[in-house]
């Protein structure tokens, strides 16, 4: 059924991207409610029909165009007709695009229901986690697998009878695992609301023929002995962490966001495995300040060239605090909003070396670790200048993804963050103009350098991730 060449292979954030797994919005997010929008970590509820067709559609055309454009190529007219209902977006559509670059987690997990012992297996872990009656679980277990798939996703049945919560934040594919090298490292989510979609992952990397080469690469994070011992839901000691925190800059050097999501526990067992495993020499934990705002580390900054950043300025160097201030010796340094950059290399446990700030650190990765011979250049969110440094930020300024070196997506809504880019040399492109190019054939993946392109965000950033998020890189060319 599957191409047997199927290959992973992922060793920077900004090589020429091959494949991705995704997953657009489902009928689950249009049942966000707001009295459970923030447990569900919605910040708002959505439009679901416009977040589809006028937002993340965009983003498929232009993913399509770049990793598999026979696929569009020639047929963007056929594909956008209003006839054909958005068939080549919908995943269980015949007209769906079922592309094995862009690749539908939907459509994987359906895959992997079609095997009996699985589908039995996987219903009765979801009916567990999620409370079902026994009768539920049977007459799930004798569900067609592509409907299955969609009910698991969606939390509703094919009548539209909410049977549990839906699991919006799988847009957010970025956080469920991270490619480095020729391993994956799953999560570990710190948040209930995101517990399922870990659940349906594990099955589908564990089983996909896709990655039935991988599968002793797929390293998995364990809960220390002690964890069972402690008393009580003891939330300060779990070992979490999201992918969104993990960061694969070069071959050798990877690094772990200790944020909101990731814990210092977290990061060790990760660290801990990533050098048991030999898949990298150096990681670099970066600590930032536990809230709603930062997230995951990818929310505050991402790469743009081997050179190039764009970051959060009080991320890039904490802010200065006048020691004289009584406040200073009030509080516990770290709910100070300090950031810190801590690196551990596998040959020299026990000799972690300390940047001075994070800003140091992306310059030694541009410069030592990809060679760059002149020093990093960072775009800061909002253009440094208050108060749209923190606006833009919380609106994903700092959360682009790289379809190759330079050219990057990112929302339009963050006008002087894409002022800094205009400042540093980038050409802006709006996604709808691209498309025609695109289309056309006046403009192509190959020859386009240093760009913007700027993607309808009003309904998207109201589920507070940007398209780094919306992302899981699983090829990507060596730089
Ligand atoms: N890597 C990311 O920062 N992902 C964004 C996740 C957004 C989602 N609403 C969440 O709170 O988990």
């Amino acid at each position: 059924m599957h191409n047997n060449n199927f290959k992973i292979g992922v060793n920077t954030e900004i090589g020429t991207l091959r494949k991705l797994l995704v997953h657009s919005p489902d009928s689950g997010l249009g049942k966000v409610v707001p009295s459970k929008a923030q447990d569900w970590l919605f910040e708002d509820i959505v439009h679901l029909d416009t977040i589809r067709k006028h937002e993340y559609d965009y983003y498929i055309k232009l993913l399509m165009y770049f990793l598999d454009p026979a696929k569009i190529k020639g047929k963007l007219n056929e594909i956008d007709a209003e006839e054909n209902k958005r068939g080549f977006f919908k995943p269980n559509h015949p007209a769906f695009h079922n592309s094995e670059h862009v690749i539908e987690i939907q459509n994987l997990l359906a895959d992997v229901l079609a095997d009996d012992s699985i589908r039995k297996k996987l219903t009765a872990a979801v009916c567990a986690i999620e409370g079902c009656t026994y009768n539920l679980q049977l007459k799930l277990t004798n569900t067609n697998p592509k409907e299955l798939a969609e009910i698991f996703i969606s939390g509703s049945m094919a009548d539209d009878t909410m049977i549990f919560a839906p699991i919006p934040n799988l847009i957010f594919t970025r956080d469920v695992g991270t490619t480095i090298n020729n391993h994956i490292l799953l999560n570990k989510p710190a948040k209930k609301a995101r517990v399922r979609e870990t659940m349906l992952m594990r099955y589908i990397f564990f089983n996909h023929p896709f990655f039935a080469a991988y599968r002793n690469n797929i390293l998995e994070i364990p809960d220390p002995t002690q964890h069972f011992l402690r008393p009580g839901d003891e939330p300060a000691f779990r070992t979490t962490l999201e992918g969104g925190d993990v960061m694969m800059v070069s071959k050798n050097h990877v690094l772990i966001g200790v944020s909101e999501r990731t814990s210092e526990e977290g990061a060790n067992e990760a660290i801990r495995l990533l050098f048991e495993n030999n898949v990298v020499e150096k990681v670099t934990v970066v600590k930032i300040p536990a809230k709603r705002d930062y997230m995951h580390l990818d929310t505050v900054f991402t790469q743009v060239k081997r050179d190039t950043w764009v970051i959060l300025h009080s991320i890039a160097h904490s802010p200065k605090y006048n020691e004289l201030e009584p406040i200073n010796f009030l509080k516990e340094p770290e709910k100070l909003e300090t950031t810190t950059a801590i690196q551990f290399h596998k040959d020299k446990p026990g000799q972690p070396k300390y940047f001075e700030h994070v800003e140091a650190l992306l310059n030694d990765i541009s410069q030592n670790d990809l060679g760059s011979p002149t020093p990093a250049k960072i775009i800061y969110s909002g253009n440094n200048v208050f108060p749209y440094d923190s606006r833009e930020q919380w609106t994903d300024s700092c959360n682009l993804l790289a379809l190759k070196e330079g050219v990057v997506v990112g929302y339009d809504r963050n006008d002087k963050t894409v002022e800094a880019f205009k400042a540093n040399g980038f050409d802006i492109v709006n996604v709808k103009d691209l498309v025609a190019d695109l289309e056309s054939g006046k403009v192509s993946p190959e020859t386009l350098t240093d760009t913007l392109i700027l993607m309808p965000s009003a309904e998207l950033s109201r589920a507070r991730g940007g398209f780094h998020c919306m992302s899981l890189p699983i090829l990507r060319d060596d730089i």
